[in-house]
């Protein structure tokens, strides 16, 4: 963007600004940025991302650049480029998304660090700012702000809440644990997101049944009663090992006085990084990282913190995806291992040579990272079925990865997704780029490999992972892909374009 385009943007910012009465921070907060930042827009004086620009957009109502500045709805791919260097792995959503609903048991200041700047983190802070938290991203030094300052006023104004935004996303169905003892009655938007099929929400009423807590669904929303805050112990097991009822659960758990066992816990990333924030506020957790946890709540929790949510297992598989589709040299830095030795291993006995570093430590202090070099290697198909499980286990979202790598291993893998109704089907398009997956019925896929990938357009389908996918076989794929309205991708992954452009892709984002 040239210096007048810079300083345009900032005169009609500032327009904009005092003609709806808002003080700088008010606009930041609306942009997703700090003060200064938009201090130094106001004055020309900041460059601006594509993405910055786009919210700009949205608030002006008007488009203010019409050249080299598009919408980023579709990207463009020039495959076929062997990658190389070395990427970071992000913080993850799936913690950052359970934080910020955790965050309003705390009557302090919750700082999260480096927080993941995905869709799915926007629409929970739109969901928390309207009902009426002050979620303020900080300045940073080195570019776009990541970490978000969080705090809740002392009553939560739940009938103001964002419906729209809250039904763009699953991970709404986490405010119930936290606002347990809020209110004794409010209602909550039916938790939407991804299109993989009927996701149940039961086990969560279950596990929140145990508290007291009686959930009626009534036209898209779900009317909420919660009893009297009492100070029991209790016992109970979880219908299912999933992630966010357990998330859930620990939070009922969290600001309950009283000890809660919970049986048949997840003991998933995720979960592991929500508990290491609950420690910090003084919840007392015990058997963090295994089936059983045992927590001593507290119902008055007032702590100014600091967290750093730790690295992101899927977006770790996703960028040695990368490297393996295009059969390059890529460092995929701050890997948390824990949650990928079996994707690793199962990488290894198909014949993809791999170097793991020595450990280090996240910044949350807890969670054991490595660097994993992706080598050029011969693949062959995986000699039994690659299938899910819940952690430990191969992790249930990295599984499309695998059909991806698959595809250019030599013979036929078995690709068993029998988490998800809807995603495995989604893996055909794949086929649009000259992959070989035969869907055997809405669980299993058959992936006959190598292939030799051809340049297609698509449109993503309304699954990240599966969408994600698409994205890194074209990657390999020779000629120009199109890959049409990446929203799904941006609910996941920050930048990916950008970072996979700084290892030596070639992809560009435009508007029709
Ligand atoms: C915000 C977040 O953290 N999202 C993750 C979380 O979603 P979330 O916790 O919402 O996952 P769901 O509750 O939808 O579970 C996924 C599917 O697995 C089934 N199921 C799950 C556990 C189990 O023991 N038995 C069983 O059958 C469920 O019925 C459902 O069909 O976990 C999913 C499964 O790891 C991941 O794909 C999501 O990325
Ligand atoms: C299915 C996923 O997540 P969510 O629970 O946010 O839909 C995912 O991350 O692939």
């Amino acid at each position: 963007m040239s210096q007048q385009t810079a300083e345009t943007v900032g005169v009609l910012l500032r327009q904009v600004r005092s003609h709806r009465g808002w003080t700088q921070g008010q606009l930041a907060s609306e942009l997703g940025t700090s003060q200064s930042a938009v201090a130094r827009m106001e004055q020309g004086k900041q460059n601006l991302s594509l993405k910055m620009i786009q919210r700009i957009e949205d608030i002006l109502g008007q488009r203010i650049v019409s050249i080299g500045a598009p919408k980023m709805t579709h990207l463009r791919v020039e495959g076929g480029h062997r990658l190389s260097g070395a990427v970071d792995v992000n913080t993850s959503k799936n913690a950052g998304v359970a934080l910020l609903c955790a965050s309003l048991i705390n009557r302090g200041t919750t700082t999260l660090r480096r927080l993941a700047r995905i869709e799915e983190v926007n629409r929970i802070v739109e969901v928390l700012t309207s009902i009426g938290v002050e979620c303020t991203w900080l300045d940073a030094a080195d570019g776009e702000p990541r970490d978000l300052q969080i705090r809740r006023p002392a009553v939560l104004d739940l009938d103001a809440m964002d419906v729209e935004a809250a039904r763009r996303t699953r991970s709404v169905i986490m405010l119930l644990g936290p606002l347990l003892d809020e209110r004794s009655e409010y209602r909550l938007p039916y938790a939407g997101g991804c299109d993989l099929g009927t996701r149940t929400v039961e086990p969560h009423m279950q596990a929140l049944r145990e508290f007291g807590l009686a959930v009626e669904a009534t036209a898209g929303f779900y009317t909420v009663r919660a009893p009297e805050a009492d100070g029991a112990d209790r016992s109970f097991v979880l219908t299912e090992r999933g992630d966010t009822v357990t998330e859930n659960a620990i939070m009922a758990a969290a600001h309950r006085e009283g000890v809660t066992v919970i049986r048949n816990a997840s003991p998933n990333y995720m979960v592991q990084d929500l508990c290491f924030y609950l420690q910090g506020l003084g919840v007392q957790i015990d058997g963090v990282g295994t089936t059983t946890l045992r927590i001593l709540g507290t119902s008055r929790v007032d702590v100014d913190i600091d967290y750093w949510p730790s690295e992101d297992p899927i977006e770790a598989m996703s960028l040695i995806t990368a490297g393996i589709v295009t059969n390059s040299e890529v460092t995929v830095r701050r890997v948390p291992i824990e949650f990928m030795e079996i994707e690793l291993a199962t990488l290894a006995t198909m014949g993809q040579k791999l170097e793991v570093s020595g450990e280090y430590t996240a910044r949350n202090g807890r969670t054991r990272l490595v660097d994993v070099t992706v080598l050029p290697s011969e693949l062959h198909a995986a000699a039994d079925k690659i299938h899910p499980m819940p952690f430990p286990g191969l992790n249930i979202d990295n599984l499309p990865f695998f059909a991806v790598i698959a595809a250019n291993a030599t013979g036929q893998t078995m690709i068993h997704d029998w988490v998800y109704e809807n995603r495995a089907i989604y893996l055909t398009e794949l086929n649009k780029l000259g992959a070989n997956v035969q869907l055997l019925d809405p669980h299993r896929i058959y992936v006959n490999g190598p292939t030799k990938w051809r340049a297609a357009e698509i449109g993503c389908p309304p699954a990240l992972r599966p969408a994600a996918c698409i994205l890194l076989a074209m990657l390999a794929a020779r000629g120009t892909s199109e890959l049409r309205n990446i929203y799904v991708i941006e609910r996941g992954y920050q930048d990916l374009a950008e970072r996979l452009n700084s290892i030596g892709a070639k992809i560009e984002y435009f508007q029709d």
